[in-house]
């Protein structure tokens, strides 16, 4: 039920700095609606402390939102929804070995889906410049383009924990490099973690971006913005050798201070000992079931890309099929004439039509 329908929400207190377990609510609920047993939050909050006090007209509330800084997407307005995602959460989730999903999203719409869908934290991927820009690689896309995605996506995905790639060429010059990056993808991004590719000699921008606060996702393994000098898509870890240079990277990153580590294109056994070493959580893709986590690219297991297909990749739908076919049956029914209908169009009223044809 949304606010719309009549819930109305009373006070919401949102200190920034304490877990949710001190957030104080109020909601006048209908008996239908689940309530979590975490208390209810409705967003993450840029001041603090604040006391919000939203009315029941849709509009007046996106009005107080904007008023008080509340980060909070229209789309999640649902008092009893689940919980903000946050590190701390996901550390507890990593603790009790409950596997923590990820998905890749590139606008509001594709965010939105993921964060009604439950995922717990969503990749805003530099893969978006080949599903939504239509790029030839990853490394073509700037800074900039990754940062206007972001922030669409954060719109739209209030709840999950939003992590976004920092792009080819915006990171590898030095710390100073990295840092100007981070920061832009944080402050105008609103990103809340940074992911980067490579092993240790990213350590010292790990451990730059920690001391500032910023939490950082390495990601090793098969690294796509590297794939020239490696000759492709190739898995990585596949002899002793190269599995322990895996290890030895993740863990030196790890004591650097990233936050979780993410792995892709590593043989599962492989990625299963690298996650049993660490003590913070790891998402895998294309790297099985042992890692703390999992990760797809949302247009792939959608089924709407096909310029390649990844062994790793799983298809839940098949949108380039049922989606073409909706919009062919629109083209056709312009076409044809049934659309639009009469249930599709607007009237007035006879007295007026005719007074209208009499000025002709
Ligand atoms: N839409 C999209 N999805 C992705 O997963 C993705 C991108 N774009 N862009 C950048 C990279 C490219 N990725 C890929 C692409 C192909 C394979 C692939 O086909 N790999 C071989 C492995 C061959 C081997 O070394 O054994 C495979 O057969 O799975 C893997 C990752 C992952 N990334
Ligand atoms: C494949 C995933 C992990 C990624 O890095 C991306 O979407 O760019």
């Amino acid at each position: 039920m949304g606010v719309s329908a009549g819930v109305f929400l009373t006070v919401v207190q949102i200190p920034m700095s304490k877990t949710s377990k001190d957030q104080t609510s109020q909601f006048n609920l209908a008996e239908d609606d689940v309530i979590s047993d975490e208390s209810p939050v409705i967003g993450t909050l840029e001041k603090n402390p604040v006391t919000v006090k939203p009315h029941t007209h849709p509009l007046m509330f996106r009005t107080t939102r904007r008023l008080f800084g509340v980060r909070f997407s229209h789309y999640n307005a649902k008092p009893g929804a689940a919980p903000k995602m946050t590190i701390p959460r996901l550390y507890e989730m990593y603790a009790a070995k409950q596997p923590i999903t990820c998905i890749t999203a590139h606008d509001a719409l594709s965010g939105r889906m993921a964060d009604e869908a439950g995922i717990d934290t969503v990749l805003v991927g530099d893969s978006l410049a080949m599903v939504a820009m239509g790029l030839e690689s990853t490394s073509e896309i700037e800074l900039e383009d990754m940062v206007y995605h972001c922030r669409a996506v954060a719109r739209g995905a209030p709840r999950p924990f939003l992590i976004a790639d920092l792009p080819f060429g915006s990171y590898e010059q030095s710390v100073e490099q990295a840092c100007e990056s981070a920061i832009r993808m944080v402050k105008h991004g609103r990103a809340e973690a940074v992911k980067f590719e490579g092993g240790r000699e990213l350590c010292p921008i790990v451990e730059r971006l920690s001391k500032f606060g910023i939490a950082t996702v390495p990601h090793i393994g098969l690294t796509p913005q590297r794939q020239i000098s490696t000759g492709g898509f190739k898995v990585q870890g596949k002899t002793a050798a190269s599995a322990k240079e895996l290890l030895d990277d993740a863990l030196a990153l790890e004591k650097a201070g990233a936050t979780m580590i993410l792995l892709e294109g590593v043989p599962d056994r492989v990625a299963t000992v690298i996650t049993e070493r660490l003590n913070v959580p790891t998402i895998g893709i294309g790297a099985g079931s042992g890692t703390s986590g999992q990760v797809l690219v949302q247009i792939d297991m959608l089924g709407g890309f096909d310029a390649f297909v990844p062994k790793f990749l799983k298809r839940y739908a098949n949108i380039l099929e049922t989606h073409t076919s909706a919009i062919a049956k629109y083209h056709s029914e312009v076409k044809s004439g049934e659309f639009p209908s009469k249930q599709n169009s607007y009237s007035i009223k006879d007295a007026e039509f005719e007074k209208f044809t009499e000025m002709l």
